[in-house]
Order: C-alpha cells, then sequence, then structure tokens
C-alpha cells in the first residue's frame, strides 16, 4: 500500500517549504499545500512544489456561489491537483458544479466540519446537535452531489466510511501518542484514523515542527 501521509506544508517561504519536502519525500505519499502556502506563491508556487515529485493536495476550501467556486476550479486546472477541497456547506449545486469543472484526475472533497471545532463551537454558529450527526449530514450531501469524498475527523471517519463505502476520506487533526494538541480538538492517532478508514492522513506540524522533521515522518511512517 502506498503511504497515505500528505504532510501540510503551512509555512510563509517558499524555500522552506521545497526544502521540507525534499527532507521527508521518501517517508510521506503526497505535498499538501493549503491557504497560507497558496496565498503566498500561487501557480508558481505550486508548480515548484510537484518538482519535488510527490502528489499535490490542494487545499484551498473553497466556498461560495457556484459559479465561483467552478471558475475557481478552472483557474486551478493547469496544475493537475491531485485533490482540491471545498466546503460541503457551501451546498449541493456548488459541489456539484465544483466536480463538474474539476479535471479529470483531480478528486474534489468536501470539508464537513474543521478539526479545530468542537460541539460548543458548533453550537454557536448556529448548528445544534452532535458533531458526528453534523458530519454525517454533509457527507450524505456531498455523496449525493457526486464528490469523491470528504475531510473529517478520526472520530467520525470510521462511521463514515461503513456509510460511503467507496469513499475518499481525508483526516487531518492527527498527533502521534504524546505531541502537542495546539489548534484542533477532535484529534487522533495517525494509525487509528488509518485503522478506521481514512484515504489520506494529513499531518503537519508534527513533521514540520519537530526538531528532526524526517526523523519525525520516518517515525510516523513505522507506525502505519
Ligand atoms: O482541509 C484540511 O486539510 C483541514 C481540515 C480540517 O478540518 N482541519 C485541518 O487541520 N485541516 C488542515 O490540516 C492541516 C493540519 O495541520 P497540523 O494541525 O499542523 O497537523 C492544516 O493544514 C489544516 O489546514
Amino acid at each position: 500500500m502506498s503511504n497515505p501521509v500528505f504532510i501540510a506544508i503551512d509555512v510563509p517561504r517558499l524555500d522552506g517549504a521545497k526544502a521540507l519536502a525534499e527532507k521527508v519525500k521518501g517517508h510521506v505519499g503526497g505535498i499538501k499545500l493549503g491557504l497560507e502556502f497558496f496565498c503566498a506563491h500561487g501557480h508558481h508556487g505550486v508548480l515548484e512544489m510537484a518538482q519535488v515529485g510527490l502528489p499535490i493536495f490542494l487545499d484551498l476550501k473553497l466556498h461560495d456561489i457556484p459559479n465561483t467556486v467552478a471558475g475557481a476550479m478552472q483557474s486551478i486546472h493547469v496544475l493537475e491537483p491531485a485533490i482540491v477541497t471545498v466546503h460541503a456547506s457551501g451546498g449541493r449545486a456548488m459541489m456539484e458544479d465544483a466536480k463538474a469543472a474539476a479535471g479529470e484526475n483531480t478528486k474534489v472533497v468536501a470539508v464537513t466540519m474543521l478539526t479545530s471545532l468542537d460541539e460548543t463551537d458548533m453550537a454557536k454558529t448556529g448548528i445544534a446537535g452532535s458533531a458526528h450527526d453534523q458530519v454525517m449530514r454533509l457527507a450524505e450531501l456531498a455523496e449525493t452531489a457526486g464528490l469523491d469524498g470528504i475531510v473529517c475527523s478520526g472520530h467520525e471517519v470510521g462511521a463514515v466510511h461503513k456509510q460511503w463505502k467507496n469513499g475518499y476520506f481525508v483526516v487531518p487533526g492527527l498527533r502521534p501518542a504524546g505531541s502537542t494538541v495546539g489548534d484542533q480538538k477532535r484529534v487522533v492517532t495517525p494509525r487509528q484514523a488509518r485503522d478506521d478508514g481514512a484515504s489520506v492522513l494529513v499531518i503537519g506540524r508534527p513533521i514540520s515542527k519537530a526538531e528532526d522533521p524526517l526523523a519525525a515522518a520516518r517515525s510516523i511512517e513505522g507506525t502505519l
């Protein structure tokens, strides 16, 4: 099985991003570039990072009216990302149009409930009920819209996997035992997420902020 770990490269400088990716590339399966990186370096930066030779996950978390999101998807075609994110709360029509506008080899996955939120945060945005129910509801909506899968925490991935057999499940909020949780709230270990059906394990700071990122990536790989 190929390595399911995508390293989240949330660093501001392109040279630093590239050096980190080069360092760990033998022990991860892909590179995730998010808003911090894309806002700083745009298309040029993504093309530079693609030279490392690993699949690129472009985590743009698109959330707008359908026409605008479809346009954004068309604008990133040329980058040929393996995975792109949109927000499930953008609704069914937005997700349908995002998928229709995506390249044939790009998986479009919907962020359900951010792993930095818990039920108290959710209630303050006007959504009552459990994180589990909210993720299941949005997963069903994403499947109906024809997306490839969703992003959810390791707390929900087992249940979503049972409901959506051939879905593609991206799980962030991962922390090896004993590591700092930081701003994440719904957290599990990489091994737990993989055992529960995650297709992709997104891991950032436990590798990027480690004293020795190569050793950290290798050690996580060894637990899988
Ligand atoms: O879409 C994502 O990748 C994502 C969704 C989510 O619910 N939570 C989440 O942490 N992420 C991303 O996953 C990465 C997690 O980074 P670390 O907390 O440093 O491992 C960051 O790049 C986040 O933007």
